[in-house]
């Protein structure tokens, strides 16, 4: 059975040598592949301790990347992944409500432009 670690337990290997991430909810020591990296260690060394779902997905990583991921698993987050539903319908939802000013701006630019134009 594979060790359960809390967010915190994760968040103390955060130095060069010793340095745990998050990924969907396991956990990977990076410590030996940091100087492999052909991103540089820098961003992974951003990410020590912390989840990095997120910025690993943002670069679009490769399969083979995935392959050496996985490879470095040591364990599993305490609670393991949120549920997929609940983010995504969460960040939709916030996006859809940020987006909607926008949208009425944009409209409201337009309609002036129109104005103006139409008065020339
Ligand atoms: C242990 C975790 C990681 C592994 C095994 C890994 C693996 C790789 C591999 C194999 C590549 C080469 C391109 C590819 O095959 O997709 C790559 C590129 C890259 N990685 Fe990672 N990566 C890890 C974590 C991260 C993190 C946390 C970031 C944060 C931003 C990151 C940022 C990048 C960037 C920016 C490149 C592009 C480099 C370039 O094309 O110049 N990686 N990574």
């Amino acid at each position: 059975m594979s060790k359960v670690f809390t967010a915190e337990e994760v968040a103390q290997h955060n130095t060069r040598d010793d340095l745990y991430i998050v990924y969907r909810g396991k956990v990977y020591d990076c410590s030996e592949y940091l100087d492999e990296h052909p991103g540089g260690e820098e961003v992974i060394m951003d990410c020590a301790g912390t989840d990095a779902t997120e910025p690993f997905e943002d670069i679009g990583h490769s399969e083979d990347a995935h392959e050496i991921l996985a490879n470095l698993e040591v364990g599993e987050l305490k609670g393991g992944v949120p549920a997929k539903p609940v983010v995504s319908a969460a960040s939709s939802s916030s996006s859809d409500s940020s987006s909607l000013p926008l949208v009425a701006l944009a409209g409201l630019i337009l309609a002036v432009g129109a104005f103006l134009f139409l008065r020339t």
